[in-house]
């Protein structure tokens, strides 16, 4: 039998957190390369589907993890210091070895990795990745890092780790300090919300060890994995940020019938806004044209013991037997205002298509005024910091169809967050709300906007 504690790295990746650094390299490069998501990359690498390494223990996915968020949320600030080093733009394999130095370069900087451990280690990956002739490069360049690490203390970490498309964009709708406040937030870890099922969330806090947000929702702290908490099995609560809880909120709000009646949820999957809805007593027809993300609607709906009927459609094209008594429509988005749980997302190589994007959630709006009865309520929502998704489409739209008539959300009906109300009735959270450093409220929440409309005659 070997024993793998005489092994080299080389001959062992698993000797010296090698294999965690393998996949970490694995990710960011599948992320920012070739232009896949965090989640997408990550499972690719459990699974072994980037043909290069099989699964890992929890320890080393844990690590691994650790590593590709870092460097995610500090590239800006890593960038900047590695752009001192650099002599040319790297390109071709050069930018295989640019992501080596990136994951070096954010163990040593922010992660407390000595940097002979986060050299070498880089070496053992540039030969396991066929990058061996950068080692050179990388070692010299790892050293230059490691001896200038007390500068980043002076880098502007909140502008530099907002690329500067996101800068601008939150400059231009909110000011360059609030600008500042959201590159603040995006740095730091989101805390789990919770919303409970039935109306006992003060008991779930006491059970969960967690603390009762003003909105209603339970938040935890270093909660670890949810599927292992109290409550998670037996279908007690589900996960949901605090800000994504409010669209159903103030849908019920204006239901003429709170409690009963036919709802329909537009883009609905992975469906939290559905077990909302459900939960609340209402008929719930859920609407979305992802197969996959159905699925895991309806594993969270059966965990949860709630009913809906779950349709796989093109939600421009899906018509109702009948005039729903009210309908949320929760477009998809830029998701901009979940970067500090999607740290890769800013950063992803290829992006997204902006005009097409606006363009649809223009068109979803249109068509979802016609699925209500007239005078019935309709919300708007999209999980996006940027104004072209949510005031410009309701304006829009608006000028458009004139039965899209807009219901404004009274202050009294967000005393629980006066800070989110916005001229004209419109709602906007940013994560940089709740950024307080203790209390029950520290921690912020997800970027949304959310209008809501009836329909007029
Ligand atoms: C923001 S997510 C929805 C999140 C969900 N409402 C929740 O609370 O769990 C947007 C969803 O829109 C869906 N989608 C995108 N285009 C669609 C279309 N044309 N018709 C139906 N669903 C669509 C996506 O599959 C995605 O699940």
């Amino acid at each position: 039998m070997i024993d793998k504690t005489q092994q080299t790295p080389e001959q062992n990746p698993r000797a010296d957190g090698i294999a965690a650094r393998l996949r970490a390299f694995d990710v960011l490069d599948l992320v920012l390369e070739q232009g896949k998501t965090l989640e997408e990359a990550f499972d690719a690498a459990q699974r072994g589907k980037t043909g290069k390494q099989g699964p890992h223990s929890d320890r080393d996915s844990a690590h691994a993890r650790m590593m590709v968020l870092t460097v995610l949320r500090r590239l800006g600030q890593i960038d900047a210091l590695l752009n001192r080093f650099l002599t040319r733009k790297p390109s071709g394999k050069g930018r295989a070895a640019l992501t080596l130095l990136r994951l070096g370069a954010g163990q040593i900087l922010f992660m407390e990795t000595p940097p002979h451990a986060a050299g070498s280690t880089a070496l053992a990956v540039a030969d396991k990745r066929n990058l061996a002739g950068f080692k050179g490069l990388v070692n010299a360049v790892l050293r230059k890092v490691a001896a200038a690490a007390q500068s980043v203390q002076t880098q502007d970490a909140a502008r530099l780790n907002m690329p500067d498309w996101l800068w601008k964009a939150c400059a231009d709708a909110y000011g360059k300090p609030v600008a500042r406040e959201l590159g603040v937030a995006h740095l730091v870890e989101a805390p789990l919300d919770l919303t409970v099922k039935g109306d006992d969330a003060s008991a779930w806090v006491e059970k969960l060890g967690g603390a009762l947000l003003p909105t209603g929702s339970v938040r935890l702290w270093n909660a670890g994995d949810v599927r292992k908490l109290p409550g998670y099995r037996d279908g007690a609560w589900w996960v949901q940020d605090a800000a994504a809880a409010l669209p159903v909120k103030l849908l019920i709000g204006a239901m003429d019938n709170p409690g009963s009646g036919h709802v329909g949820d537009l883009c609905a999957a992975p469906g939290g806004k559905t077990a909302q809805l459900a939960a609340a007593g209402y008929t719930v027809t859920s609407v979305d044209n992802s197969a996959p993300r159905l699925d895991r609607l309806r594993e969270n709906l059966e965990r949860l013991s709630l009913k809906a009927k779950v349709v796989q459609a093109d939600a421009l094209s899906w018509k109702p037997d009948e005039l729903l008594d009210g309908l949320l429509l929760d477009a998809p988005c830029s998701a901009t205002g979940t970067v500090r749980r999607h740290p890769d997302l800013p950063w992803r190589k290829g992006g997204w298509d902006r005009d097409k994007l606006t363009a649809l959630q223009k068109s979803l709006l249109l068509h979802s005024v016609q699925l209500v009865k007239p005078g019935a309520p309709l919300v708007y929502a999209t999980c996006s910091l940027l104004p072209e998704e949510g005031e410009e489409v309701v304006e829009a739209a608006m000028a458009e169809d004139p039965t899209l008539v807009l219901d404004p959300v009274g202050a009294d009906e967000l005393t629980y967050l006066p800070e989110a109300s916005r001229e004209g009735g419109l709602v906007r959270t940013l994560p940089s709300f709740w950024q307080q450093r203790s209390g029950n409220r520290r921690g912020g929440m997800d970027g949304f906007f959310i209008a809501r409309f009836r329909r007029g005659v």
